[in-house]
């Protein structure tokens, strides 16, 4: 059994693949959640293959604990010049967001053609691959969680309770939470907006969008042709760290 991690910087996405299929998943906040998780689904994984973009420190550690916990070989993504026909478009490949370069990879491969990754977790990041393979680069703007949590630490009345996101509500708000959360949700859509226009020019008319990370479905609707894909990174660490198994 292989057990599948995407470490991002507010949540640990993981999977558990049995003769390359999926048998459990889900995220959760920490590494100690994850082993209760694991043991409670009875779930003995040996194998971990994993992407990181947290501190090397946290992530040896995170990696120890599932060593303690079963874990007898570990494969872990690497930044890399090129990969499944992508060339790194970073001037230091190394600098280029580990998450950000497997789902940009797994994109590629699956549509054969240019793409634009938008990736809404903690950070949005978006990501430009050429038909002819090249990665452009890309953006990174603040997440919608980002967004709220710096109103309310950076001002003295910005409080307020819940976070009813409602992705088609757009009447200017009449009360502090609605305009605050209405507010962030078209900076966030008026992004996606401009990055498709932005994207016919860098990609040319014929782009696939492919839509990940935990917000993405806030912007589904307004991307009605985008590839929705939950698992996109895993699909790019199956190409960076490939076993037998797979
Ligand atoms: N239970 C949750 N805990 C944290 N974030 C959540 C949760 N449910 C939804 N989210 C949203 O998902 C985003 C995190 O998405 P994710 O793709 O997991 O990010 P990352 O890869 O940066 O950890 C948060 O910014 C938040 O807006
Ligand atoms: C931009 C990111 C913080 C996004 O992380 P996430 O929102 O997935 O937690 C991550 O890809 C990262 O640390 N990148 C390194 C900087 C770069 O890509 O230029
Ligand atoms: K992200």
């Amino acid at each position: 059994m292989i057990l599948e991690l995407d470490c991002g910087n507010s949540l640990i996405k993981w999977r558990v693949l049995s003769t390359g299929e999926r048998v459990a998943g889900g995220s959760v906040a920490d590494v100690e959640l994850l082993v209760v998780v694991l043991q409670e689904a009875e779930l003995q994984p040996t194998v971990l293959r994993l992407v990181s973009v947290r501190a090397d420190a946290e992530t040896r550690l995170l990696i120890e604990r599932l060593q303690q916990a079963g874990i007898e070989r570990v494969l872990r993504a690497e930044p890399a010049l090129s990969l499944a026909g992508v060339a790194n478009g970073y001037a230091d490949h190394t600098q280029l967001g580990l998450d950000r370069w497997l789902t940009a990879v797994a994109g590629y491969v699956d549509c054969g053609k240019a793409c634009l990754v938008l990736d809404l977790g903690t950070a949005v990041t978006v990501d430009y691959v050429a038909a002819d393979g090249r990665h452009l680069g890309g953006f990174i703007a603040p997440g919608l969680q980002l967004m709220r949590s710096q109103l309310k630490l950076h001002t003295r009345r910005i409080r307020y309770q819940g976070s009813e996101m409602v992705p088609t509500a757009h009447a200017p708000g009449d009360n502090t939470r609605d305009a605050v959360e209405r507010g962030c949700m078209q900076m966030l859509q008026g992004f996606v907006f401009y990055l498709m226009s932005e994207g016919r020019r860098y990609l040319g008319e014929d782009f696939v969008v492919y839509l990940t990370g935990g917000d993405a479905e806030l912007v589904a609707p307004l991307l009605p042709e985008a590839v929705f894909d939950a698992d996109l990174v895993f699909a790019g660490l199956a190409l960076a760290c490939p076993i037998k198994e797979d």
